[in-house]
């Protein structure tokens, strides 16, 4: 069965996550390496520009060091990244070898995404790739990024790299057969949910944490990307890395896995970004009244709506609006530093400036610098 009769797509990202590169097991499944080369060869054949975003470095690093027994910290973590990349960026250069094609490494994090010199020149390197028929090959830069800068899961920057490169599908490949109303792990008789239409907290529930043991973020984070890129306009699956031809029969538009369908108004590429882009540093909680302004009327934020603020951030940083009862309902940027919001939270715009002795506008979160979730 097809999804529907749309237009076939042109541009694909491809995130494997750990799962579907070792097949469960702790060492790389070069076989089914091949197979996942080969159904990716024939759509570069077919003039389909396809981007790779591979986990695995981590896995493949253990695998190489023999299973060293080492303390789990942050730097033998980036130890192992550091061997295991290496080795996964050469797997992949000789299997593609065999398609006649050659690949190019991209290894970034959020640093490079958020800003913005830097993530025009990411797109501009995808793009000479594509350009020259060269398989773009990316993973988190896992050797230097520390928690700060780092995006922390595949799942995430598989979405952010398809909105850099304007995709029109991200395939996320796992070891699951796609998105179950419960975890399958645990209860045998989840259903697939094969079509999502809508994100909402309820699906975010049943999505829980990785259980694979290898991978990071299970399904939460795939849900997530998901958000991400059909905000953006991108469709997504999920589906098993190991269904035979699964790439081939997705692009198809065959039905297999869960399926979300990209929102019909994307937003603009600047709220892309601010979705996709930088990690909130603070949190404004508001009243009721101000949440309703802010998500159903489609209003800037005010002072006067804001009861408490979390964080220390300057002026000019990403913020999340959450409502009383701890929920985030917004992503946005703040025009006012904490310091400064602390002083004016409860308080009428006309009065900001005598508080403060300067003025950035009655808007402390603009509108045009806001995404409602
Ligand atoms: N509702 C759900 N539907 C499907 N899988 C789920 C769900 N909730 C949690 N999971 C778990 O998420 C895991 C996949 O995530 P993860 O281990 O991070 O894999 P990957 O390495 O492919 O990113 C599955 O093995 C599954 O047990
Ligand atoms: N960057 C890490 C993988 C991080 C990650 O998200 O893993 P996974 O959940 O298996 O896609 C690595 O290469 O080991």
């Amino acid at each position: 069965m097809e999804h529907s009769s749309k237009a076939p797509y042109r541009r694909v990202v491809v995130k494997l996550g750990t799962s579907v590169l070792t097949s469960g097991s702790k060492k790389l499944d070069k076989a089914h390496m091949v197979e996942l080369s080969r159904q990716m060869a024939a759509l570069m054949r077919d003039g389909i520009e396809v981007v790779l975003c591979t986990s695995g470095a981590i896995a493949a690093g253990r695998e190489h060091l023999l299973y060293p027994q080492l303390p789990d910290t942050m730097p033998n973590k980036q130890l192992l990244a550091a061997v295991g990349q290496s080795q996964l960026i050469l797997a992949w250069a000789q299997l593609f070898s065999i398609y006649g094609l050659h690949v190019g490494q991209l290894l970034l994090t959020r640093a490079d995404l958020q800003d913005r010199k830097r993530y025009l020149n990411a797109r501009d390197t995808l793009h000479a790739l594509l350009a020259q028929n060269i398989i773009p090959i990316i993973n988190e830069n896992d050797a230097v990024a520390t928690s700060e800068i780092k995006v922390g899961d595949n799942d995430n920057l598989s979405a952010r790299i398809a909105l850099l490169c304007d995709a029109d599908l991200l395939i996320l490949l796992t070891d699951q057969k796609g998105l179950f109303d419960a975890d399958p792990r645990d209860n045998p008789d989840a259903k697939l949910i094969s079509e999502v239409a809508g994100i909402d907290d309820q699906l975010r529930e049943i999505a829980g944490g990785s259980v694979s043991g290898l991978g990071t973020g299970g399904m939460a984070t795939k849900l997530e990307a998901a958000d991400i890129a059909r905000r953006a306009g991108i469709e997504v699956v999920i589906a098993s890395g190991h269904h035979p031809d699964v790439i081939l029969k997705v692009m198809n538009r065959e039905s297999i896995g869960t399926h979300f369908s990209a929102i019909e108004n994307p937003l603009e590429s600047r709220k892309q970004w601010i979705l996709a882009g930088p990690k909130a540093k603070g949190k404004i909680v508001l009243d009721d009244g101000a949440v309703r302004a802010v998500s159903e009327k489609g209003r800037s934020l005010l002072s006067k709506g804001i009861v408490a603020i979390e964080g220390s951030f300057d002026r000019g940083t990403t913020v999340e609006l959450h409502d009383q009862h701890g929920h985030r309902f917004a992503k946005g940027i703040c025009r006012y530093s904490a310091k400064a919001l602390r002083m004016i939270a409860g308080k009428h715009s006309n009065e900001i400036e005598a508080i403060l002795g300067y003025d950035y506008g009655d808007a402390v979160v603009h509108r045009n610098d806001m995404v409602v979730l």
